[in-house]
């Protein structure tokens, strides 16, 4: 495939990436990323400076989305089964085991192959037969992120592709800048030897002059940008698309104005058009959207692992500061054997105060925090997963999708809560969900003050499951546990 075109500036483009979506994450000032290069001091004075460091940090959905792509390593596998609801039941249900049976170009098996790829995954064995169907088939499909999505519609798009007509055929909508490159990314690896397809970025700064015909075959673009180039500068002919993606529909309805924007550029296109919509979760608000902007849908879903508490011992310790809290932890650390471990805080103040508390007892620690870029983060989360650093301390940013499989231990250095000071459960088993997994042991370690000992007792409650107490100050005791 010939280099990602840009239409207009790319440099332009680029610099604007770097201040765009994400640049309420990027504070230079406050940038921790070089932790272990930063001084102490410094730490301590944006402790002391940040007054909105005492607010719990802000879970980002199109932020999240990109950092689990940037951080995945590959292929995220499911013992569940795919759920299929077809439009037309009477007809067979066709899945394929190879990537031969779908019957593709020559070079874009080749770009498959190239990939790394050497099998549909689960979703894709469901959902390449359809989307690639005669007459093309509308689908909705909901899978957990990293399960093959992306990679699927893609391999559509190049496949319905013509090459050798010069315009616009696929339009595939994306939440932010960012993902809208990500997919890019895939239509420029999964199309190499196709050479004569080229992409195009419909987003902010890509400036294109009025008039100019746009040859390139698949648009990626945010809606915003797309409903203008479509409606206002007329640059895409709208009745000429074969294929309409909508990707990460779940972020997508998060955003203001974005659900209004999809569903204009949807009704533009002819009816012929194949309408593609995917999406990691499926709560009821995505599918009434999916439902409103997909006609004649076939359903595909994957039901998500879930996380449990089965393999996790859950241990508390009354502390009666934070002062207390960082004893307790030392006498962990002094007691038993400790791989590697996350902590959580609630608050990006108390996480600052705890890196710069560890760091100055010697501990090689990294602070992984709301204010840092998404590119910062996935560098953070690699670093340690690369076994740079032992201590991973966070807030509630990262209680999800971090995937690191040595962590054995787990503490809460702060219970979650919500507000009204109700303890936020699904938090606290994402966070301690993520050590034993795979059938491994995990350990989990509860810092508690004293006035909330009832929220732990409604965790506990709530799972039913045992959270023992340990003395923080016996050390004995700590050393007893066997894991
Ligand atoms: N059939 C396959 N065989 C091996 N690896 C694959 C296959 N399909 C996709 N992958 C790889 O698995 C990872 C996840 O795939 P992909 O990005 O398509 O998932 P996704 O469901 O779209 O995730 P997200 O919702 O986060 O976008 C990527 O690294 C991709 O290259």
């Amino acid at each position: 495939m010939a280099s990602l075109l840009w239409g207009g500036d790319a440099g332009a483009a680029e610099s604007e990436r770097l201040n765009s979506h994400f640049s309420n994450l990027n504070h230079p000032r406050k940038n921790l990323l070089g932790i272990r290069s930063t001084t102490v001091r410094n730490i301590d004075d944006s402790i002391d400076n940040i007054e909105e460091d005492d607010e719990d940090d802000v879970v980002d959905l199109a932020a999240n989305s990109l950092l689990n792509k940037l951080i995945r390593q590959s292929l995220v596998e499911s013992s569940h089964h795919v759920e299929v609801l077809q439009k037309d039941p009477s007809s067979p249900l066709y899945s394929v085991k190879t990537f031969e049976e779908l019957r593709l170009k020559e070079d874009l098996l080749k770009g498959i192959y190239a990939m790394g790829f050497n099998r549909p995954s689960k979703i894709q064995e469901m959902a390449l037969p359809m989307m690639l169907a005669h007459p093309p088939q509308n689908l909705i499909a909901q899978s957990q992120s990293g399960t093959g999505k992306t990679a699927a519609f893609v391999l559509a798009m190049l496949s319905r592709v013509n090459a050798l007509e010069l315009f616009p055929q696929c339009l595939c909508l994306a939440p932010t800048y960012e993902l809208a490159l990500q997919t890019g990314r895939v239509v420029e690896q999964m199309g190499k030897f196709c050479v004569d397809v080229q992409v195009m970025y419909a987003i902010r700064g890509n400036r294109i002059l009025r008039g100019t015909d746009i040859t390139k075959q698949i648009v990626i673009g945010t809606p915003g940008t797309v409903l203008d180039w479509c409606f206002k500068r007329k640059l895409i002919d709208l009745t000429k698309i074969r294929v309409f993606v909508l990707d990460e529909a779940d972020v997508m309805i998060d955003t203001q104005g974005f659900s209004d924007h999809s569903i204009r550029i949807q009704r533009a296109l002819p009816p012929e058009c194949q309408m593609l919509l995917f999406s990691a979760t499926f709560e009821d608000s995505v599918w009434r959207f999916a439902e409103r902007i997909i006609p004649d849908p076939n359903v595909i879903k994957l039901r998500k692992e879930e996380l449990t508490l089965n393999n996790i011992w859950q241990y508390y310790m009354l502390c009666e500061h934070r002062k207390d809290k960082y004893q307790a932890l030392c006498n962990i650390y002094g007691s038993i054997t400790i791989g590697q471990a996350i902590i959580f805080c609630q608050t990006r103040r108390n996480a600052k105060w705890l890196t710069v508390e560890m760091i100055q007892d010697g501990h090689q620690v990294s602070l992984l925090s709301g204010e840092l870029t998404v590119e910062q983060r996935a560098s953070i989360i690699q670093r340690f997963r690369d076994g740079k650093e032992k201590v991973l301390i966070t807030t509630n940013v990262c209680a999800r999708g971090i995937d690191v499989k040595q962590v054995t231990i787990v503490v809460n250095f702060d219970l979650p809560v919500k507000q009204g000071e109700e303890p936020d459960y699904e938090t606290y088993l994402h966070r301690i969900g993520r050590t034993g997994r795979f059938g491994k042991k995990g350990l989990a370690f509860n810092m508690i003050e004293v006035d909330k000992l009832p929220l732990l007792m409604k965790i506990q409650d709530h799972f039913n499951s045992s959270i023992k107490q340990l003395n923080a100050e016996d050390m004995d005791e700590i050393e007893k546990i066997d894991y």
